[in-house]
């Protein structure tokens, strides 16, 4: 859902370099727009592995060579709807790329957990830069300078990403999916 638009931004900027579909995931129950009843939500979802039901449905993932996951670090960990659509997706074979944006205290252990959820999965460096910080009133920050900022450093990291993503990019079915 990307509550303030900046892991979305980040997405756009990747789909712009590598083109493909890009899904949104949406819940059967979305979040309140409360900053705070969110954050305290999550930490007891987090904290009993509560996995929030999709109502987002991908038909045809077997088709997609390469998926990006994009998500921001929520309480320091992969916030629970993508951990529901890891779970519940077989992504065995194909090559997942993570990237996240977080409020500038780095992804936590969501990388990590990207990797447990996709055993079977070629994972390549991820991606993630400083986005907005709500708890302080920082919303939306890719604009301007940060944008422009953000768009060379994934252009130089699609390039050194050990060319599991960018080996024959352009005949490869690329998905992105954001939350
Ligand atoms: C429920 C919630 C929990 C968050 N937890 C963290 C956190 O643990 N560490 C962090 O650096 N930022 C945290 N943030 C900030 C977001 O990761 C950051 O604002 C991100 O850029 C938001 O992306 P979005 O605009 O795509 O929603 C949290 C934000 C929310 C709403």
């Amino acid at each position: 859902m990307s509550r303030t638009k900046n892991t979305k931004a980040v997405a756009e900027i990747i789909h712009q370099k590598v083109g493909g579909d890009m899904i949104a995931l949406e819940l059967v129950t979305p979040y309140p727009d409360h900053y705070q009843t969110t954050v305290d939500q999550v930490a007891k979802e987090n904290a009993n592995g509560f996995l929030p039901i999709l109502k987002t449905k991908i038909d045809s993932i077997q088709k997609y060579d390469i998926v990006f996951v994009g998500f921001p670090t929520w309480g320091m960990q992969l916030p629970p709807p993508m951990k529901s659509f890891l779970k519940q997706y077989d992504l065995s074979g194909k090559i997942v790329v993570p990237f996240n944006t977080n409020g500038g205290y780095g992804i936590g252990s969501s990388f990590e957990t990207v990797k447990q959820l996709c055993p079977k999965s070629n994972i390549p460096e991820g991606f993630s830069t400083k986005g907005g910080l709500e708890r302080d009133g920082i919303l939306f920050v890719m604009e301007g300078k940060k944008e422009k900022q953000v768009q060379a450093e994934v252009q130089a990291w699609l390039k050194k990403s050990d060319c599991l993503i960018n080996n024959n990019l352009t005949c490869k079915n690329i998905l992105k999916i954001i939350f």
